[in-house]
C-alpha cells in the first residue's frame, strides 16, 4: 500500500508549526481546536464572519497560506476575538477566549516573532 509521502516542512512552517503548538497548550479544554459549528452554536455562522480554530490554521501552515509569523498572529486575534463577540461575558468560552488572547499576546509578542524571524532567514 502506498506510504503517504511526507513533505519536508520549510523552517517558517517549523516555526509556525511550533507556534501553534504552544498556543494551544493554552487551551486545555480544546474549545479552540476545532470550526465552531451552527450545531454547538446556535447562528453562529451568521454573526461570525471570519471564523478560525487551531485545526484552520494547521492546515493554512501545511498549504503554505502563511507567508509571515505575523500572518498567523493576525488569525490568532481573529479566533480569540470571534468568542468575545458571539460568547456573552460570563459564558466559560468568553472567559478562555480572554485568557488564551491574554497568554497568546505573550507567545506572539513582537521580541519573540522578531528574534524567531532572524532564526528562520
Ligand atoms: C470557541 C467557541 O465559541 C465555542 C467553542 C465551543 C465548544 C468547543 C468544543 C466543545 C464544546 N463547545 C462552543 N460551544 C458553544 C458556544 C461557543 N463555543
Amino acid at each position: 500500500i502506498a506510504k503517504m509521502e511526507e513533505k519536508e516542512q520549510t523552517p517558517l512552517q517549523e516555526a509556525l508549526t511550533q507556534l501553534i503548538r504552544q498556543l494551544q497548550r493554552k487551551d486545555p479544554n480544546a474549545f479552540f481546536a476545532f470550526p465552531v459549528t451552527d450545531f454547538i452554536a446556535p447562528g453562529y455562522s451568521l454573526i461570525i464572519k471570519r471564523p478560525m480554530d487551531f485545526s484552520t490554521m494547521k492546515e493554512k501552515v501545511k498549504k503554505e497560506y502563511y507567508q509571515s509569523l505575523e500572518e498567523l498572529k493576525v488569525d490568532f486575534k481573529i479566533m480569540c476575538e470571534n468568542a468575545m463577540i458571539y460568547n456573552k461575558p460570563e459564558t466559560i468560552y468568553y472567559k478562555a477566549a480572554k485568557k488564551l488572547l491574554h497568554s497568546g499576546m505573550k507567545i506572539l509578542s513582537p521580541e519573540r516573532l522578531q528574534s524567531l524571524k532572524q532564526s528562520i532567514e
